[in-house]
Parts: C-alpha cells; sequence; structure tokens
C-alpha cells in the first residue's frame, strides 16, 4: 500500500514550531510519511525531533524554501520571535506570502495527499486547490477560544461599551463568560482595516478548507468541541495534548529551542524541593516585559516566600539590561529561586513533581503543557487569544487564579501588574484549601488528557479517524 504523505507547514515562530513539530512526529509515529516544509534558519529547529523520529523507523523530513527578502525587517530575521518591535509583524507576514510560489512548485513536484498549513497563511487554500490537495489548518488554539472568538466577532457585544473597564458576556455561549472590553483582541473589535483583521477576514479561507487540527482533546471542554462543531457547523479533529508525544526526558529536555540550563542541573534542583512547593514562572516564546513589570514580578514572588523557577534573561526584556533586578534579589534566593536566562525545558519542569503552580501568559501550549502535567495556574495573559484561554483556566475549568491583566498589549506583556497581586495570586495558587481542591481538579484533568491520547482515547480515534478520511480522498496524482 502507498504511504500517505503528509506536508506541515508552520508559522516561523516557536509557539507555532514547536505543536507542529510534535504533530508532523505524531502522524510519522501512525504511519504516515510527514514532511515539515520550513525556512533555511528555522530549519535546525526541526533536525534532532525528525532524527530521532527516523531512528525510531518512522518516515519524516524536512523541505526548505528560501524567505523572501523584504525591507524592513531586521537582517536574517527569519522567525516571528526575532521581530524587535510590534510594527514589524505586518511586514514579517508580507515576507510570509511570498512564500506561495515556492510552496505550489513543491506541491506540484510532491503531490501530498495532504497539506497542514498554519492559520496564519490562509492563501494555503488555494494554493492547495490548485493540485486538488485538501488543505487542514492548524492555529494552535482550542475550541472555547475559536468559539469565543467567532461569537465576538459576529455579534460584537462591545459596541455601546465605552470605558475599558466596561464588561460584557460572550454572546450565544455555552458557558456564562464575562471580559471587559480592554481585553478583547483589537482586530476583533476592528473593521477590517487593520492588516490583522484583514489577515483575519482571508483566514476565513478555513471554511472553504478541508478542516481544523486542534490541539485539545474532548473531554477538556467538550461543550466547545459540539459547540464548533454543530453551531458554527465547522469541520474539525482534536488531536492533543500534543506534547504528550514526547515520552522520553531527553525529548521533553530538547523541545524548542536550545535550553539555557542543562537539564541535569535543573532537575537536581527540583528533586531537592518537595512536592508541589515549586512554582515555574514562563511567559512563552513571545513575550517581552519592561524592565518596571519584571522589577514587580521580582518583588512580588520574593514577598511571596514561594520557592520558583522564573524564566527571564537574554532578550526577554525591552533593553537586554539586568537594570530590573532588586538589589542583592538573586544573591537572597540563592536555594529559593532560580532564574533561567533564556529557553528553558519547559515540558521537563512541569512534569516534575516538585511543580506546584505555573505562572503563566496563556499561550495554548503552555496552558496544554500545564494541564498535561496536572499543575494549576496563575493567569497573565496579555495579547492574541490569551484573554479567552484565561477564561477557560480560571472560570470554566477552575484550575487558575488570575492575576488581574486586563489589558490587551501585542507582545509586550502589558497591564502594569503591582507586585502585591503577583504576591498574593502566586501564594494562592500553592497555600490553602481552595489550592488542594485546585490541584485535586488539576489531577483529574491529567488523567483525562493522558487518556485521551492512548489507544481507544477520544485524541486517538478522532487522528485515526483524520487518517482514515485523507487515504480515501481521491487522489491528486
Ligand atoms: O523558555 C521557554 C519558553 C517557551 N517554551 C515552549 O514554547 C511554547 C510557547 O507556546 P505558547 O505557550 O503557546 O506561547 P507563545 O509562544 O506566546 O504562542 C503563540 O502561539 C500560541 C499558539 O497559537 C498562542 O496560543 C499564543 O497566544 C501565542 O502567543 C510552549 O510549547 C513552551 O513549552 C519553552 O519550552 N521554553
Amino acid at each position: 500500500m502507498v504511504k500517505l504523505q503528509v506536508f506541515f507547514f508552520p508559522l516561523m515562530t516557536h509557539g507555532h514550531m514547536i505543536p507542529f513539530l510534535d504533530m508532523a512526529k505524531l502522524f510519522a509515529s501512525r504511519g504516515v510519511h510527514s514532511t515539515i516544509i520550513t525556512t533555511p534558519l528555522n530549519a535546525p529547529a526541526f533536525a534532532k525531533g525528525v532524527q530521532k523520529s527516523n531512528d525510531l523507523g518512522f518516515e519524516m523530513s524536512v523541505k526548505i524554501l528560501e524567505f523572501p527578502k523584504v525591507d524592513g525587517l531586521p537582517e536574517h530575521c527569519e522567525n516571528a520571535d526575532q521581530v524587535t518591535c510590534p510594527a514589524m509583524l505586518p511586514i514579517f507576514f508580507v515576507a510570509t506570502k511570498l512564500l506561495k510560489d515556492q510552496l505550489e512548485q513543491l506541491l506540484e513536484e510532491y503531490r501530498p495527499n495532504c497539506l497542514v498549513a498554519d492559520f496564519f497563511f490562509p492563501w494555503a487554500t488555494d494554493s492547495a486547490a490548485k493540485f486538488n490537495i485538501p488543505r487542514l489548518v492548524f492555529h494552535g488554539s482550542n475550541y472555547f477560544a475559536s468559539c469565543a472568538g467567532e461569537q465576538v466577532r459576529l455579534h460584537r457585544p462591545f459596541e455601546n461599551l465605552i470605558n475599558d473597564s466596561d464588561e460584557f458576556f460572550v454572546p450565544n455561549f455555552p458557558h456564562k463568560v464575562k471580559l471587559c472590553l480592554s481585553q478583547i483582541p483589537p482586530y476583533e473589535r476592528a473593521e477590517g482595516d487593520t492588516e490583522f483583521a484583514k489577515m483575519l477576514n482571508e483566514a476565513e479561507s478555513q471554511l472553504r478548507s478541508h478542516g481544523v487540527i486542534m490541539n485539545s482533546f474532548y473531554e477538556l471542554e467538550p461543550e466547545y468541541v459540539d459547540h464548533y462543531r454543530n453551531v458554527l457547523n465547522r469541520r474539525a479533529w482534536h488531536i492533543g495534548p500534543l506534547s504528550l508525544c514526547n515520552r522520553s526526558l531527553e525529548e521533553k529536555a530538547e523541545r524548542g529551542k536550545q535550553a539555557a540550563i542543562n537539564a541535569d542541573d535543573c532537575l537536581k534542583w527540583l528533586d531537592s524541593k518537595s512536592v508541589n512547593s515549586v512554582l515555574f514562572v514562563c511567559f512563552g516564546s513571545f513575550t517581552k516585559f519592561p524592565s518596571e513589570q519584571l522589577h514587580e514580578i521580582a518583588m512580588g514572588l520574593e514577598a511571596s516566600g514561594q520557592q520558583f523557577i522564573w524564566v527571564v534573561g537574554k532578550g526577554r526584556n525591552d533593553k537586554e539590561t539586568e537594570d530590573w533586578m532588586p538589589e542583592g534579589f538573586e544573591e537572597r534566593m540563592t536555594g529559593k529561586g532560580l532564574i533561567i536566562r533564556g529557553w528553558a525545558p519547559q515540558v521537563m519542569i512541569l512534569d516534575h513533581g516538585a511543580i506546584g503552580g505555573f505562572v503563566t501568559h496563556c499561550g495554548w501550549n503552555s496552558t496544554l503543557e500545564g494541564i498535561a502535567a496536572g499543575v494549576p495556574m496563575v493567569t497573565w495573559p496579555s495579547f492574541a487569544e490569551q484573554f479567552y484561554n484565561e477564561k477557560l483556566i480560571t472560570d470554566v475549568l477552575r484550575i487558575g487564579v488570575g492575576v488581574g491583566a486586563k489589558e490587551w498589549v501585542a507582545g509586550t506583556g502589558g497591564g502594569n501588574i503591582k507586585r502585591d497581586a503577583v504576591e498574593t495570586a502566586v501564594r494562592s495558587i500553592i497555600v490553602g484549601e481552595e489550592a488542594k481542591e485546585r490541584r485535586n481538579r488539576c489531577k483529574g484533568l491529567k488523567e483525562m488528557a493522558k487518556r485521551a491520547v492512548e489507544e481507544g482515547g477520544s485524541s486517538y480515534s478522532d487522528l485515526n479517524a483524520l487518517i482514515q478520511e485523507l487515504s480515501l480522498y481521491p487522489t491528486s496524482i
């Protein structure tokens, strides 16, 4: 029998490349030949994962497209994480649009059975259609946020609100979910005149695509899986948590970029701590806080008296200096707090029994990794769909406490959160009766997540159904 061949084409940013690599590995482990499409400077991020899969006898490969030259981007910038200010992002997206011809040449040459392309490549639907190849969309988010965003766009419940703090309920929604005006992504409020709003409209090409792959599992958000499929009439398959395909310690430690800490040293530090006693503080691959905010976090963490691992440092604050560090902070925190300057082996850390709480920006990968590890969260959203994700965590699943972020700010974790708010939130996630109840709910979800990806589980079965459907699709050759 001829092998099914699927092409995976992620947006060049770590928050998308990481789950795409996991997804490609997962498909390969089910007998599909998975090919990742990327650009020269992003290719090394996939090399180890692909090699490991090949060593296990699974078929995986990488195909390279040259990153187009455009004015206005720093030299050698092929990854959205490298843009130096939010205003540069639209230029980055313009550059990615110029990949279209190269993609089409690849599709014409190899005629894969399916193209799974990033939500941020709306034009890929037409490219695939030219060769009668089904295109699936992956945006890296979940059913809850997708439904909320869609209902807000459709019903515009914010029309009559005036002040940033004015509140509204997400209309036509299974749960009562309340947000305030300043938490709505600007691209959902605009009339379609911003670059991002235009992109989102174009992204409606997902309606013309074969469907959407979600990094989620049915038991996590059943009402929203049903809402997405039956109320919004979208075709979708959920195959997550994708991070669970990384089973060995090595795979977990090597996920994403090169870690700024030795895995063994990190584990040794964690091994010396008691169960559920350490906070993990990390804001994803994109968020850059102003120095003043980093200072408040440091003061809040110290005042809370809790132990922590805090991922901060190189390129993660606006001035690239450590002027945010309170005097003598690191010395006072010796043994109690570990600062990682750069990339952390997040999944490896979250899975350690000593971790008792996760301070997160609510990026969906981090959120789901926290859920899969059974860790309660302090929620600190700042942009993209993160304010919706926060509501899922705090109000629907009830496994987190908000730090009080109210302001959607692109890329730079805004919100001006004071040290007292940090102190209160992090203490309440580790200590007290409510913390215990939250932790129990987390344990339940962790078990459900594990079962979902095991043979017969909801995600395992949805992936089977998808592969089966693709293998029946009329061949494009
Ligand atoms: O030091 C670090 C920092 C991050 N990560 C990993 O990097 C990924 C980060 O992804 P995510 O938590 O989703 O955050 P972002 O990088 O900010 O992701 C963007 O993309 C996501 C998927 O579309 C959206 O949900 C987010 O809102 C958007 O900001 C996760 O897998 C983390 O485990 C590490 O391993 N070590």
